[in-house]
C-alpha cells in the first residue's frame, strides 16, 4: 500500500524538540511533516530510554572528538543502525476520504458536461432564462457545482476529528463534533439524493403520461439519470462515512525516525523505502526503449481498434446504398484491420520482450542480494520461501510491468475513444449507457479490494505448500528411508487443501462478480438497443429524424467495446494489486544489506601465518537471541599446530568454527588472525586463506573436476593433484567419464567417502593456511575411512588446522586439545595431559568407549562393528577391548550412554586397557 500522508506528529520534550526539528530540516524532510512534529501535540510517542541513550551517545561523541581509529564494537551506524528518536503515523494515500471526495468531484464534473453538451442550442439558454424543473437541469448543474467544496470541507473535518478521537476516546466535545460533521455530511446528500429523485420522478411521469410535455436535449435525460444514481451512491457512502474513516485506525503504520529524520524500525535500523508505485515502474526504466516503442505500436492498434465499429456501421449503410460503395468500404476496413494486426504484431513482440529482459535482470539482481546475506538471514528465512521470491513474485512483476501496462493503457484508450466516437454519433444514447458505468465501477473496485486480499492468501497458501514440497523433495532419501511418504504427501496435501480453500472462495467471488456485471452489461446493451431501436424506427419514419441501422450497428459495437474495456480494466486491477504486494517483497530483499560490519579499508595482510586468538569470546545466534552459545571463550592457535576441539555435542565446537570463518561475529570479545581483529581484514581475500571440510560436505550438482576447481580457477594438473593428494584420482579415474562425471545434485550419486574426498581435494586446491575439519566417522565403511582418513592426515601437513576431533588418533596427534562444553572451555592441554586430570575429558573418553562407541564426539549411532575398525579410526587393541566389552554384555550396536560418574567410578576397574597400544594411557585411564 503506498503509504504519503503523515498525520500526527511525535516530537520529544525530553529532548529539545528544536534538536529534532533542526535535524528534520537538514534532511530536508516535507514542510508537512516538519509542521506535525512541530507541533508537540499530545500523539507524543518518544521513547524516553532511546532519547536518552541517544543524548548519551552524542554526549560521547562530542567529548572523544573525531578520531580515525574505528572501534569495531561500535558498528550501530555503519550496520544502518542509529536509535529512532521520534514516531509519527503515517495513512494510505487511497483511503476513504480521498475515494470520496474524488468521487463526489467525477459526479459534479460529469453532471456539468452533460449540461454544457446541451450547449449552442436553444436549449441551452432557455435552461437557465427560463428555468423550469422539468425541462431544465441547470439546477442539477449548480447543485453539482456547490456540493463539491462543501463535501471536501465536511469530509476532511469528519477525517480529522477521527483522528484526533483515535487519542482521545473520552472527549466528549471532539464526540459531538464528530458527530455533527458526519450527521451534515448525510445530510446535505440525502436532501440531494431527495431532490434528485422527486426532480427525476416528476420528468418520468410527464415524459410518460404527458403528451404536451416539451423534449429535453438528449443529454439532459442522460444528466438526470447520472444525478439521480450518483446522489445514491453519495448518499449511501455518506451513511457509511463513519466506518470508513474509522477503518484508518487500521490502515495506520506507526514510523519510527531516527535523528537524521530517517525511517528506521524499532532498533533503529534504517528501513529502505521498500514499495511505491514509481519504485516498480522504474524497474522498468532500462527497457524504456522497447516500451516506447511498443507503446507507438499500441497506439496504432488502439486507433484500429476503435475505429473498425465506424466502418461496421459504414459497411451496413452501404450494403444498403450499392454495391460498389459495399467493396469500397469493405475494401477500407481491411486495409485498417492489416494496419492493425501489424502494429498488434509489433505491440505483442515488443511488450513481452521488453517483460522477459526485467524478469531476467531481476532475477539475477535478487539472487545476487539474496547470495550476499550473512548466514543468520538464512538461519530464519527458508530457502523454499526465497526460492519462491525468484520465481513467483518475479514474473508477476514481469508482467504487471510490462504486459499489464500495456493492457491498461489499451484498454484505457479503448474505452475512452469509443465513447468520444459515442458521443460524437449520439450523445443521448451515450448518456443512458454512461449512467449505468459507475454503478459498475463501484463493484468493480470492491470486487478488487476483495479479490486482492483473496489472492494474496491463495499466494501464501500456495508458496507454504511449495515450501513443504521442496524440503521433502530435497531430502527424499530421508522422506523414503523413514517411510515418510504419507506423512509428506498429508502435509502438502494439507497445505493445497488450504490454498483450494481460499481458491475457491476467489471462484465463488469471480462468478458471482462476472454474473452482476453482465447481468448490468447485457441490461445497458438492452437499453441502448431499445432507445436505438426507436431511434432507428423514427429516423425510417422521418429521415430527417433518428439515427441510421449503420450507426446503431456501430452504436452497440463501441457499447460492448466499453464494457470489455471496463471488464477487462477490473481484472487488471487485481494483477496490479499482486504486484504491489510482490514488490514489496522483492524490495525488501534487495534493499536489505547484509548485517555483517564491513570496515572502511579491510586489510589485506602480506602472508598470513594462520595464528588464531579467541580472547573471551560471547556468542548468541541471532535466530535465537535468548540463549547465549558461547560464554567467554579464550585459546589461541600457534601458527602450524593442529588443535583438537572435543566435547559434548552442543556445547559449541561447530560455532567455533563458523565464527573463525565470519559466518558470524562475536557479540563480544574478538577473535585475531595473526594479531589483527578479523572483522578488519577482507572477508573474501581472508575465505581464499582458509578451507573447510565439513562432515557432510555438500557439492553442487556438476562435474567432479568442476566441484574440485570451485574455489578457483585450476588447470586440469592442479585439480589431478588435489585429487591424488586426496586419495580421490583413483576412484574418478574408475569413472567411465573420470572427472567428468556428474556428481548428482548435492553429490547424491557419490558415496559419503567418495564426496568427502572429493571436498577435501577441494579445500586442498585452495592451498589454505588455515584448514578447519569436521572429521567425520560414523558413515563411512572401514576401507573408506581409511583412505578419508589418510587424505586428512596429508592434508594437515605444514598448515594450522583446527579439527572438530572423533578419532582418539586425531586428538592424540593434536598440539593441543580444547574441551568445549556447554559453551565454555572446560579444559585444554595435550591429550595425556587432559587424562592425567580425570576431568571432563577423560569422562568423555569413558564415556564414549563405553557406549560403544569409537568417537570422542557423538553424533550419530555408529553403524560400524568395532571389529571393522580400521585403523584409521581406533588402534587395533582398542577395537579389540571395545569388542570384548560387547561380549560381556554390552552391545555395540545399541551405544549405551552410561552416567559419567558410574562409568568412572566402577565400570572401568581394569576394562579400560585397551589403550594398551600405549601403556601411559592405559595406567591414566585405570
Ligand atoms: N544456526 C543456529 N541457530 C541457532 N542456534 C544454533 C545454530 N547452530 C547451532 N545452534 C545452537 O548452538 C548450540 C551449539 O551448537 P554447535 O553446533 O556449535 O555444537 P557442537 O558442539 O558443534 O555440537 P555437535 O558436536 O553436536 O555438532 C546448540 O545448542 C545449537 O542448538
Amino acid at each position: 500500500m503506498t503509504l504519503s500522508r503523515q498525520v500526527l506528529g511525535g516530537s520529544n520534550r525530553d529532548l529539545s524538540s528544536n534538536f529534532l526539528i533542526s535535524k528534520l530540516k537538514e534532511k530536508k524532510v516535507p514542510e508537512a511533516i516538519m509542521s506535525r512534529v512541530d507541533e508537540s501535540n499530545s500523539y507524543d510517542r518518544v521513547d524516553r530510554a532511546h532519547l536518552n541513550g541517544h543524548r548519551n551517545s552524542l554526549k560521547e561523541t562530542e567529548e572523544g572528538g573525531r578520531t580515525e581509529n574505528i572501534d569495531i564494537n561500535r558498528t550501530d551506524s555503519e550496520n544502518g543502525r542509529s536509535r529512532p528518536v521520534g514516531s509519527r503515523y503515517w495513512y494510505p494515500t487511497v483511503r476513504f476520504s480521498l475515494l470520496f471526495a474524488f468521487g463526489v468531484f467525477v459526479d459534479a464534473a460529469v453532471a456539468i458536461i452533460l449540461w454544457l453538451t446541451g450547449g449552442n442550442s436553444v436549449f441551452f439558454i432557455h435552461n437557465i432564462t427560463k428555468f423550469n424543473i422539468l425541462h431544465s437541469v441547470f439546477d442539477l448543474a449548480v447543485i453539482s457545482f456547490c456540493k463539491v467544496p462543501l463535501y471536501f470541507l465536511l469530509i476532511n473535518c469528519a477525517e480529522k476529528i477521527t483522528i484526533l478521537r483515535f487519542s482521545h476516546p473520552h472527549n466528549n466535545a471532539l464526540k459531538s463534533r464528530g458527530s455533527l460533521c458526519t450527521a451534515s455530511i448525510v445530510l446535505v446528500s440525502l436532501c440531494v439524493f431527495v431532490y434528485c429523485t422527486v426532480k427525476g420522478s416528476f420528468i418520468l411521469d410527464h415524459y410518460v403520461n404527458d403528451d404536451d410535455f416539451i423534449a429535453m436535449h438528449p443529454t439532459y435525460y442522460a444528466c438526470v439519470i447520472w444525478c439521480f444514481v450518483t446522489s445514491l451512491l453519495v448518499f449511501l457512502l455518506s451513511a457509511a462515512s463513519p466506518v470508513g474513516l474509522r477503518r484508518l485506525e487500521k490502515q495506520r503504520v506507526l514510523k519510527y525516525y531516527n535523528q537524521q529524520g530517517q525511517e528506521v524500525d524499532e532498533n533503529g535500523k534504517i528501513k529502505p523505502d521498500n514499495a511505491n508505485l514509481f519504485r516498480l515502474i522504474g524497474l522498468a526504466k532500462p527497457e524504456s526503449g522497447l516500451l516506447t516503442a511498443g507503446m507507438i505500436s499500441m497506439l496504432v492498434s488502439s486507433a484500429v481498434q476503435v475505429i473498425a465499429p465506424l466502418y461496421f456501421g459504414k459497411v451496413v449503410d452501404a450494403a444498403l446504398e450499392s454495391m460498389a460503395s459495399l467493396n469500397r468500404t469493405v475494401l477500407t476496413l481491411l486495409g485498417i484491420y492489416m494496419a492493425g494486426a501489424v502494429s498488434s504484431l509489433f505491440r505483442a513482440y515488443l511488450f513481452t520482450l521488453a517483460g522477459q529482459r526485467l524478469v531476467a535482470r531481476l532475477r539475477t539482481r535478487l539472487f545476487s542480494s539474496v547470495v550476499e546475506q550473512e548466514v543468520a538471514f538464512f538461519d530464519v528465512n527458508r530457502t523454499g520461501e526465497l526460492c519462491n521470491r525468484l520465481s513467483s513474485d518475479t514474473a508477476v512483476l514481469q508482467n504487471a510491468i510490462t504486459v499489464n501496462v500495456s493492457m491498461l493503457f489499451r484498454y484505457l484508450l479503448q474505452i475512452l475513444g469509443s465513447l468520444a466516437l459515442m458521443f460524437y454519433l449520439n450523445a443521448a444514447l451515450t448518456g443512458v449507457l454512461l449512467a449505468i458505468v459507475p454503478v459498475v465501477s463501484l463493484g468493480a473496485t470492491q470486487y478488487g479490494k476483495f479479490v486482492r486480499k483473496m489472492r494474496k492468501q491463495f499466494q501464501d497458501r500456495l508458496a507454504e505448500a511449495g515450501t513443504q514440497a521442496e524440503e521433502a523433495l530435497s531430502s527424499v532419501r530421508t522422506v523414503k528411508s523413514f517411510t515418510g511418504e504419507e506423512k509428506a504427501i498429508e502435509v502438502y496435501g494439507n497445505f493445497v487443501q488450504e490454498s483450494y480453500k481460499v481458491g475457491k472462495k476467489l471462484a465463488l467471488a469471480q462468478g458471482t462478480f462476472e454474473g452482476l456485471f453482465s447481468l448490468l452489461a447485457y441490461g445497458a446493451i438492452a437499453a441502448v438497443l431499445w432507445y436505438g431501436g426507436k431511434l432507428v424506427y423514427d429516423n425510417a419514419q422521418n429521415p430527417s429524424d433518428g439515427i441510421t441501422a449503420g450507426l446503431l450497428t456501430s452504436f452497440l459495437l463501441y457499447t460492448l467495446q466499453v464494457a470489455m474495456g471496463f471488464a477487462l480494466l477490473s481484472s487488471l486491477y487485481g494483477d496490479f494489486m499482486q504486484a504491489v504486494g510482490a514488490s514489496v517483497r522483492i524490495f525488501t530483499l534487495l534493499d536489505r544489506k547484509p548485517d555483517v560490519f564491513v570496515p572502511p579499508n579491510p586489510l589485506t595482510l602480506g602472508t598470513l601465518s594462520g595464528e588464531i586468538e579467541f580472547k573471551d569470546v560471547r556468542f548468541t545466534y541471532p535466530s535465537r537471541p535468548e540463549s547465549e552459545v558461547l560464554k567467554g571463550v579464550t585459546f589461541e592457535v600457534e601458527k602450524g599446530q593442529m588443535v583438537a576441539l572435543v566435547g559434548p555435542s552442543g556445547g559449541g565446537k561447530s560455532t567455533i568454527v563458523s565464527l573463525i570463518e565470519r559466518f558470524y561475529d562475536p557479540n563480544e570479545g574478538s577473535i585475531r588472525m595473526d594479531g589483527c581483529d578479523l572483522k578488519l581484514l577482507d572477508l573474501a581475500w581472508f575465505r581464499q586463506k582458509v578451507a573447510a571440510v565439513s562432515q557432510e560436505p555438500t557439492l553442487f550438482a556438476c562435474s567432479i573436476r568442476d566441484n574440485i576447481a570451485y574455489g578457483r580457477e585450476a588447470t586440469d594438473e592442479e585439480v589431478e593433484d588435489a585429487a591424488r593428494q586426496a586419495n580421490a584420482h583413483d576412484f574418478i579415474c574408475g569413472f567411465e567419464d573420470g572427472y567428468k562425471t556428474l556428481v548428482g545434485e548435492r553429490g547424491v550419486r557419490l558415496s559419503g567417502g567418495q564426496k568427502q574426498r572429493v571436498a577435501i581435494a577441494r579445500a586442498l586446491i585452495m592451498n589454505p593456511t588455515l584448514l578447519l575439519l569436521d572429521e567425520a566417522t560414523s558413515a563411512l565403511d572401514a576401507e573408506s575411512e581409511h583412505l578419508v582418513q589418510e587424505a586428512i592426515d596429508r592434508a594437515m601437513r605444514g598448515r594450522t588446522v583446527i579439527v572438530i576431533a572423533h578419532r582418539l588418533s586425531t586428538v592424540r596427534n593434536a598440539n593441543k586439545v580444547v574441551v568445549i562444553d556447554k559453551g565454555q572451555i572446560a579444559e585444554m592441554g595435550t591429550h595425556s595431559e587432559l587424562l592425567a586430570r580425570h576431568g571432563v575429558y577423560k569422562r568423555l573418553v569413558l564415556r564414549q568407549l563405553t557406549a560403544g562407541n569409537q568417537g570422542l564426539v557423538s553424533h550419530a549411532p555408529s553403524t560400524t562393528s568395532p571389529t571393522e575398525t580400521g585403523h584409521g579410526s581406533l588402534e587395533k587393541g582398542e577395537a579389540t577391548k571395545i569388542n570384548e566389552k560387547s561380549k560381556n554384555g554390552r552391545s555395540s550396536e545399541t551405544p549405551r550412554l552410561v552416567d559419567v560418574e558410574d562409568s568412572d567410578n566402577s565400570d572401568n576397574d581394569g576394562e579400560y586397557d585397551f589403550y594398551g597400544a600405549d601403556s601411559e594411557e592405559v595406567k591414566l585411564l585405570n
